[in-house]
């Protein structure tokens, strides 16, 4: 398992984290010692996945109170710089809730801050495993099958957490107790987080699967090929609508049309109580060219503008179930405005 980030200490204080834009190709670590540098492998998406963003948000705080003390920021300027990384990408809920967390350690100094976040890691970590512990249960009890045959969109292993993945998490929990048959991985355009990050996992993991388009995934359910979706999340509102990677609710339209469960697997740090609906989630809007163009090769015509949101929000009505490591809800058949703080804890 390669972890997405990790805080050394030596040879002098870092985030490291792997480059996800060189995957599969290449393993390249990444050296962050500046808010510059973790902004930009933020916005890149070198770093990504909203548990991942929550951690280097934490880390972040740090890289920037010891910027302070080199180029001498004051207090103003160290709060702006934080912002920066605070506001680096804005649908995952992750990001702002990592800074927010340690935020208020800053007067006690670095080592109290480093601790804030070290802590949110071990727990974000130990949630992985409690809600994938719980996933597979629910998925097993709800489909009544022996082994499943799963469908999932994006990248939410290892890459993108900060142990051994959320809705990947489950998969892997399924595939060591020898339920899993077979995993159909969506290709995720146009940044390909599943045909480059979730097949490398599922290969270093020996786990059976096949890439496919994301235009298949429709007709794959359609189709009786899977028994159930599993995706991840980047920000799960108060009623259970939620944000993640565009195309996910393609997925959840054509699970009701199949008839077939449609689960979100998320730490309940991606829950945000505090929005009621996906209407307000704020839905990046990336660069076009990253639609028109692949790999620095143009591939539609000079004049065509690309359209391109990152995310789509899936109604609750289409979800058949949330997974928390505090628990699960199924908004599809217990809708509520406030269903998320019945396990808030
Ligand atoms: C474990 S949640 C990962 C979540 O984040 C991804 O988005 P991005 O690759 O743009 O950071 C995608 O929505 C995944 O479901």
């Amino acid at each position: 398992m390669v972890l997405a980030v990790e805080w050394l200490d030596s040879p002098r204080p870092m985030i490291r984290l792997i480059d996800q834009t060189r995957l599969p190709e290449a393993e390249v670590m990444l050296e962050v010692t500046t808010v510059d540098a973790l902004v930009d492998a933020i916005s890149t998406l070198a770093v990504r996945g909203a548990p991942a963003l929550g951690a280097v948000g934490a880390l972040g705080v740090v890289v920037a109170m010891l910027q302070a003390e080199t180029e001498g920021w004051d207090e103003a300027t160290l709060a702006a710089q934080v912002d920066r990384v605070r506001d680096a990408r804005p649908t995952a809920v992750n990001l702002a809730w990592g800074v927010d967390r340690v935020r208020p350690a800053i007067p006690m100094g670095v080592a109290a801050v480093l601790a804030e976040a070290r802590a949110l890691i071990a727990e974000d970590g130990a949630a992985n495993r409690e809600l994938s512990r719980l996933g597979a249960d629910w998925i097993l009890a709800r489909t009544g099958k022996e082994r499943v045959r799963v469908v999932t969109h994006c990248n939410t292993g290892a890459l993108a957490t900060t142990a051994w993945g959320t809705a990947y998490g489950i998969i892997h929990e399924l595939h060591d107790r020898g339920a899993l048959e077979m995993v159909y991985a969506d290709e995720t355009r146009p940044l390909l987080q599943g045909a480059r990050l979730t097949s490398w996992e599922l290969t270093q993991d020996g786990i059976d699967h096949v890439v496919q388009v994301d235009g298949a995934a429709s007709s794959t359910i359609l189709r009786g090929l899977v028994d159930v979706a599993i995706i991840g999340a980047d920000r799960i509102t108060a009623n259970g609508d939620t944000a993640n990677k565009v195309g996910s609710v393609a997925l959840a339209l054509a699970c009701r049309r199949a008839g077939i469960p449609f689960v979100v697997a998320a730490p309940f740090s991606t829950v945000d109580l505090g929005t009621p609906t996906g209407a307000e989630i704020v839905i990046e809007e990336r660069d076009p060219t990253e639609v028109t163009a692949f790999g620095g090769r143009r591939t539609a015509p000079p004049e065509a503008i690309g359209f391109n949101p990152a995310f789509d929000v899936t109604p609750h009505d289409l979800i058949s179930a949330v997974v928390t490591e505090r628990g699960v809800v199924e908004p599809a058949t217990t809708p509520h405005p406030e269903l998320l703080a019945r396990i808030a804890g």
